[in-house]
């Protein structure tokens, strides 16, 4: 192992998206085999005790790649230095709630989290926002961080992004390998836009091999859009493995580069691309490289994908407005 030690923070350590997320970071699914990794886990105070469990597991799987392991709850400490953050923690919805129910109850989370990282964070830091309400959390950290550019900011939509790609595999009993070029539009809600528009499988536009306008509309895009809301049904609390799996693959791709000829969906601050309000936190068609993003340009919008990508995005203005009112940004 040659390369220097990276340093990744952690909220929410303890919870159900972190179990499952730590064994990951820790065994390389990150930063590959060669690149040793110091993890920084926050949570709440009560949460410290069951937090300790979870790190002497971590000690006892003895991955070669895991270089140190700190825990704390003060954000200040752990977030010293950190090269990347990803802001796991705040409270779930359950069942009947909407994400943006948790507004308020997470956003003062972000408030003081994204004050901390622009006190100590390392100056190449990235902050990759999972908990929810994911873009608008992100926006909140944002604006408490004036220091930190605005494009170090993004909010998970990959979860999103991997559920399209399943649910088209399933339809057209094609590889998820041979599917390409996958968008999530705007929030990460229920209002979000999973377009197969301009997806490709092996080559080919996805939307004319589906071939079927009837089931993108009915059963495609409402299946990817409340696919959170049918796992906490089924499994009485909301989706943590492959969560924490998209958290990876999110994190994975701004770092080292989405591959060549594809995109990848995430949430990043608007510059005014494809309409969406400059500075919202919003998802687009990115390429990545070397820590960097670029949002796609070029993409035709019909009047079809045009109305459901305005309605997300005025959900994240609103959203906006909102914590604006709360005085959280
Ligand atoms: N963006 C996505 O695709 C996506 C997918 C799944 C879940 N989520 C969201 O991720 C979040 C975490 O989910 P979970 O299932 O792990 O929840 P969880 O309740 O199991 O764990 C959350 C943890 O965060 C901790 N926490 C609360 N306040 C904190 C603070 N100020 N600092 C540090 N830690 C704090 C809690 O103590 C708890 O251990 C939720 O908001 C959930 O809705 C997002
Ligand atoms: O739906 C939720 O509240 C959890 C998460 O955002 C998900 O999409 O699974």
């Amino acid at each position: 192992m040659s390369t220097s030690p990276v340093k990744v923070a952690v909220t929410g350590a303890a919870g159900q998206i972190g179990y499952s997320l730590l064994f990951r970071l820790a065994s390389g699914s990150l930063l590959g085999p060669d690149t040793p990794i110091q993890l920084r886990l926050l949570e709440i105070t009560p949460a410290l005790k069951a937090l300790e469990g979870v790190v002497m597991e971590l000690d006892d799987c003895a991955f070669p790649t895991l270089d140190s392991v700190e825990i704390g709850d003060d954000p200040n400490h752990i977030f010293d230095g950190a090269n990347l953050a990803l802001l796991v923690g705040a409270r779930p919805r359950t069942k009947g709630m909407e994400r943006g129910d948790l507004l308020e109850a997470n956003g003062a989370i972000f408030t003081a989290q994204g004050k901390a990282l622009n006190e100590v964070a390392a100056d190449d830091i990235r902050i990759g926002v999972t908990g929810n309400p994911a873009n608008t959390n992100a926006l909140i950290a944002m604006k408490n961080a004036p220091n930190i550019p605005a494009d170090r900011f993004t909010a998970l939509t990959r979860l999103d992004h991997n559920r399209a790609i399943s649910q088209l595999a399933a339809k057209t009993g094609a590889k998820v390998s041979d599917i390409s070029k996958m968008t999530i539009w705007g929030n990460h809600s229920a209002t979000q836009y999973p377009d197969i528009f301009h997806a490709e499988i092996a080559g080919r536009n996805a939307a004319e091999v589906v071939g079927d306008q009837a089931w993108i509309e009915n059963d495609f895009i409402p299946t990817v859009a409340k696919r959170g809301a049918a796992i906490i049904e089924a499994r009485g609390a909301s989706s943590a493995a492959s969560a924490a799996s998209a958290t990876i693959d999110a994190a994975r791709d701004w770092l080292q580069g989405s591959a060549e000829g594809d995109w990848v969906s995430m949430a990043v601050a608007s510059d005014g691309s494809y309409g969406v309000p400059e500075g919202l936190i919003s998802s687009f068609p990115v390429t990545t490289k070397n820590g960097d993003w670029e949002i796609v340009q070029g993409l035709e919008i019909d009047e079809f994908s045009r109305a459901r990508i305005d309605a997300s995005v005025a959900e994240l203005a609103e959203e906006r407005d909102a914590v604006s009112q709360l005085g959280l940004i």
